[in-house]
């Protein structure tokens, strides 16, 4: 059996098969905001994303994602701490088995409900696999998800989870504003870090967005309606697919705002 976030294949366990789980720029991390560097040289995000090149949404047992065309510069991040144009190629979320705990980062050591993540590769190579090997290969915005009124810009992700419940089931998602999940100021805290699942490759460039956007408790709930089990399997809920915080090794946090 693959990894996974129980407790015989769970984060405690990944460093048996990766073992650069103890490597010196993991994520997610415990971000403190007296501890990060104001930085005022930061450039402004610059994500212009393309609603046409949203392709599907998929079960991939872990989360769930939806995959974007990433054949050419239609759906960028640039600006912002990284050099060059990155291609937005999925996005995806992690969340708890309760309100009180999802989040992958957590802020002062607050847990948030949930944390989106906005997976982009940079163009200077020639696909999102080489990329992934680079130490400046990836950039991936996270999102805090915060207990409130219910975000009606979730509604047609959530929607489309009915059919995508099993590990393994994918269905064609169309037309999607990724922009329409970011919140309103993109003020952010940056650091170098990984891929928060196997293989945790450490060539993600993290950019974690200050302001949360909101979501309700009955739409956390239809996400735990999710299965990480396939079809015929035993059915286990698809929850608490977070990796806890991972030791900061030195690294400088820098914020984008003051
Ligand atoms: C490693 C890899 C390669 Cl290479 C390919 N590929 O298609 O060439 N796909 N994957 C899988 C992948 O993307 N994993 C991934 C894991 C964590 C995160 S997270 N939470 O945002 O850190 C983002 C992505
Ligand atoms: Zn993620």
């Amino acid at each position: 059996h693959g990894w996974g976030y129980g407790p015989a294949n769970g984060p405690e366990t990944w460093g048996e098969e990766f073992p650069v789980a103890n490597g010196p720029r993991q994520s997610p991390i415990d971000i403190i905001p007296k501890d990060a560097q104001y930085t005022p040289s930061l450039k402004a995000l610059k994500l212009k994303y393309d609603p046409s090149n949203s392709r599907g949404i998929l079960n991939n047992g872990h989360s769930f994602q939806v995959d974007f065309e990433d054949d050419g510069d239609t759906s960028t991040l640039t600006g912002g701490p990284i050099s060059g144009t990155y291609r937005l190629k999925q996005f995806h979320f992690h969340w708890g088995a309760s309100d009180d705990r999802g989040s992958e980062h957590t802020v002062n050591g607050i847990k948030f409900p949930c944390e989106l993540h906005l997976v982009h590769w940079n163009t200077k190579y020639p696909s999102f696999g080489e990329a992934a090997s680079q130490p400046d290969g990836l950039a991936v915005v996270g999102v805090f998800l915060k207990i409130g009124a219910a975000n009606p810009r979730l509604q047609k992700v959530l929607d489309a989870l009915d059919a995508i419940k099993t590990k393994g089931k994918q269905t064609t998602f169309a037309n999607f504003d990724a922009k329409t999940l970011l919140p309103s100021c993109l003020g952010y805290w940056t650091y170098d870090g990984s891929l928060t699942t196997p293989p945790l490759l450490e060539s993600v460039t993290w950019i974690v967005l200050k302001e949360p956007i909101s979501v309700s408790p009955a739409q956390m709930a239809r996400f735990r309606g999710l299965l990480f089990s396939g079809d015929g399997e035993a059915p286990c809920c698809m929850m608490d697919n977070y990796r806890p915080p991972q030791p900061l090794k030195g690294r400088q946090v820098r914020a984008s705002f003051k």
